[in-house]
């Protein structure tokens, strides 16, 4: 039996891809197997021993210490892609609300709950709807900046609202890459993409090389006018730059799922409260991919879609299976193979892959494993975890 502590309120559509007979769920364990979260910031100090693994039903990690995770040998997964189509939604919502007098407009009717005559109402709203004209968005660029899964539909989708659409993504996967229109005109650095967009959208992760990135400088680049949208992570923009380009009349309005108190009351603001992914759909979808990820690798030791493992999938064969973290230095896998072959102990199939700093290893073996065996691996210097499956 597995134990799965849940930190976050989880899609039950996910949790049903842990059956019962297999896996304990809740949101309260001393020594749980796997965390399975949402936004909840966890410390490494929230981490038990006992953890073998995190899964991020979404797409941002920045909520776990990864960094910590990768050297107590626990990978974390996300779900890349399952929300991305709620945030476009949000995002084609934000854009008609940062070019039209929507929100006014509706603030404006309800201030006149007291007028009974229909006709005087309609009268009145005739003379006054000019005070809530707006731009199209039709003929106007976008600069999206992060061309991943977001990225890319609101690239689609902008360009069938008839906007131009300029990008800027510097590690651009070759995956992400074919799914972006040919219409898309990429540019070399921010700087472009700021001189040349009426409305920039972000979606690049949160780390320490884009924190801060929208910043004084980037923002004196604007097209007057210019309304910014932020549905990515609160640090990626530094507040005290956007208001003042926001007194200074070089952006025009901002629009972010990430509220701060000093944004709270400013006309040309507008604030949502971290809903981009908030989806029946979208929650269904995250989960259902980490609780698939998470079950595969507790039962199986595959990796799909971690940050800071690699990928590795192999067909279950042999008697048993060990799974092996370890620094990715030479000579430790032969140490391995080794003391299995000391023991008599026939290899039937391996994978071994490594990423950055660490090394992941499945072996099948034809005949089980003592725990002697294991500990004496476990022992090896640079062997961060085993797991005998
Ligand atoms: N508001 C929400 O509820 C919500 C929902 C989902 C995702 N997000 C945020 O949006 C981010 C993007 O999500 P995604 O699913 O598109 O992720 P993704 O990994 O598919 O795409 C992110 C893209 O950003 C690019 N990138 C990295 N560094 C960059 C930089 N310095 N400049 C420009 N681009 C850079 C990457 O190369 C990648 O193509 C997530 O990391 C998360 O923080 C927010
Ligand atoms: O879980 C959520 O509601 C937000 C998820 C979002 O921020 C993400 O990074 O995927």
């Amino acid at each position: 039996m597995f134990k799965i502590l849940t930190l976050n309120q989880i899609s039950i559509k996910g949790l049903e891809r842990l059956p019962r007979n297999q896996y304990e769920i809740a949101s309260e364990f001393t020594a749980p197997d796997a965390i399975l979260l949402r936004s909840h910031k966890l410390a490494p100090a929230d981490i038990a021993p006992s953890v073998k693994a995190i899964a991020r039903a979404g797409a941002g990690t920045n909520n776990v210490p990864v960094a910590d995770c990768t050297a107590r040998g626990i990978p974390v997964f996300n779900s890349p892609g399952a929300n991305a189509n709620a945030v476009k939604e949000l995002v084609i919502s934000g854009l008609t609300l940062g070019s039209r007098g929507i929100l006014q407009g509706i603030a404006y009717v309800n201030t006149l709950g007291d007028m009974k005559d229909g006709a005087e109402l309609a009268k009145l709203l005739e003379k006054e709807k000019k005070r809530f004209k707006g731009n199209e968005l039709a003929g106007r660029t976008l600069g999206i900046v992060g061309l991943g899964a977001i990225g890319s539909l609101i690239a689609h989708a902008a360009l069938d609202l008839g906007m131009n659409v300029v990008g800027y993504d510097p590690a651009l996967s070759v995956d992400a890459a074919w799914r972006l229109p040919s219409a898309v005109k990429r540019m070399e650095n921010l700087g472009s993409l700021f001189s040349r967009a009426d409305y920039i959208t972000l979606h690049l992760p949160v780390l320490d090389a884009t924190r801060g990135l929208v910043n004084a400088e980037l923002l004196s680049n604007c097209k007057p006018g210019c309304c910014l949208l932020n549905f990515a992570r609160e640090e990626i923009v530094n507040v005290d730059s956007v208001i003042e380009a926001l007194e200074a009349g070089k952006l025009r309005q901002f629009i972010t799922d990430f509220p701060t108190p000093e944004l709270i009351g400013r006309d040309d603001v507008i604030l949502m409260p971290h809903i981009g992914a908030s989806t029946d759909e979208a929650e269904d979808n995250c989960a259902i991919m980490a609780a698939n990820q998470l079950d595969d690798f507790l039962c199986n030791g595959n990796i799909t879609n971690s940050v800071n493992f690699p990928s590795l999938q192999l067909e279950r064969s042999g008697k048993a299976r060990l799974a092996v973290v370890n620094r990715n230095v030479p000579k430790i896998l032969g140490s391995i193979l080794s003391i299995l072959a000391d023991a008599d102990i026939n290899i039937v199939d391996m994978l071994n892959k490594s990423r950055d700093e660490i090394a992941y290893n499945l072996i099948d073996v034809g005949s089980e494993v003592s725990d002697a065996l294991l500990a004496d691996i476990e022992a090896l210097d640079g062997v961060i975890k085993v797991r005998h499956i």
